[in-house]
């Protein structure tokens, strides 16, 4: 399935872009005015294969799992949050509940790893292991569990596309699942953990050098091969970040855009793009995250944020934030009326 979907995986189509931009630049306003809403118009004309796409219905996909690495004392808080907010998310009371009722998107939770069975209707049970082992003795899953939970993602992103889904915010829920994504940022970057690292959920500074140490040690004892990424996703990652992974490049296969949201989001999409480079096409970055990693992570996979807004929740809330601007950029590109239509004199030069 995961050699499918990467084979699959297409460049984006230039003529629909060059179309959607020479209509961009005829519209009334100076060339290049509308700056990223103009790019987003022509990524999205060259994912859709359509010069004036409109967009159908929008999901948030939130992957949930576990991290033996929280043994280590790496987050602010327990282990169970993860289920509890699994519960509030199908319960419709989380942010990200609230940020996708604003944007007319539908939240679909995916129970990839937590490390307690839920029975909690709505909810998608397709888990791999409960939870990953401690990354920081041993490696975090094996490698047939990093790609059956990449797996899983690309499973779920076939399974909305074919309910009609247009778009995906891709979000997570994993208490402690910043320590996996700053080993797997700082292996691709050769950043020191100093300048990938940061507070989570809202560790103490005093608790920060705990992180480090526990990420060094699991780097130091698994050895992950950076040039094979199922390897670094199974011995240092996450099961909803493997699921995340597999949900980008099951969407990209089938030509679907998926907005990549924080810091966690990112290190998903840092996977998928070394599994394969083209899926990072059909990514589109949607806000900076206050943990510090993020802006290494986006700068690697080449993805520009829309958006500077202090967020560090998670769940897909910046993401999911990131689909008026993209309807808006759509509607841009459809509605506006050109120089000719109006009757506006153009660029004398
Ligand atoms: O998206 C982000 O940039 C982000 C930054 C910090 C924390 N989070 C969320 O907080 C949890 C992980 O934090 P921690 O401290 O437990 O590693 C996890 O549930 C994430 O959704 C998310
Ligand atoms: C309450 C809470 C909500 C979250 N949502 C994503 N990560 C989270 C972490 C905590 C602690």
């Amino acid at each position: 399935m995961l050699e499918e979907a990467i084979t699959r995986i297409e460049d984006l189509d230039y003529e629909s872009m060059e179309r959607a931009q020479r209509r961009l630049d005829n519209l009334t306003k100076p060339r290049g005015s509308l700056g990223m809403l103009e790019q987003l118009a022509v990524q999205m004309a060259g994912i859709t294969r359509n010069p004036r796409p409109k967009l159908g219905k929008k999901v948030s996909v939130v992957m949930a799992a576990d991290h033996g690495v929280v043994a280590e004392g790496v987050s602010a808080f327990p282990q169970e949050v993860t289920p509890q907010m699994v519960v509030n998310f199908l319960n419709g009371g989380a942010a990200i509940n609230v940020l996708s009722r604003h944007a007319g998107a539908e939240v679909v939770c995916v129970d990839v790893g937590v490390a307690v069975d839920l029975d909690a209707p709505g909810l998608k049970v397709r888990k791999v292991k409960y939870g990953t082992d401690n990354f920081a003795c041993g490696p975090a899953m094996t490698r047939e569990e990093a790609v059956r939970a990449i797996e899983v993602g690309i499973d779920v992103a076939y399974e909305l596309i074919e309910k009609g889904a247009s778009i995906f915010a891709i979000g997570e829920m994993g208490i402690g699942n910043t320590t996996p994504s700053s080993a797997i940022v700082a292996l691709y970057s050769g950043r020191p953990l100093d300048e990938v690292v940061g507070r989570g959920t809202g560790i103490g500074e005093d608790r920060v050098p705990v992180k480090k140490n526990a990420i060094e040690r699991g780097i130091k004892i698994n050895k992950p091969d950076v040039k094979d990424p199922i390897d670094v996703v199974s011995k240092v990652g996450g099961l909803e970040i493997a699921g995340m992974a597999g949900c980008m490049l099951g969407a990209a296969s089938r030509r679907i855009p998926v907005v990549v949201d924080g810091f966690i989001s990112s290190a998903a999409a840092l996977i998928a793009s070394k599994i394969e480079p083209k899926a990072t096409n059909y990514m589109i970055g949607s806000h900076l995250s206050q943990e510090p990693g993020h802006k290494i992570a986006l700068d690697l996979i080449g993805l520009k944020p829309l958006m500077h807004l202090d967020m560090r929740l998670g769940e897909g809330t910046g993401a999911v934030l990131a689909f008026n601007l993209i309807e808006a950029a759509l509607r841009i590109l459809d509605e506006m009326a050109t120089f000719e239509d109006a009757g506006v004199s153009t660029e004398i030069a």
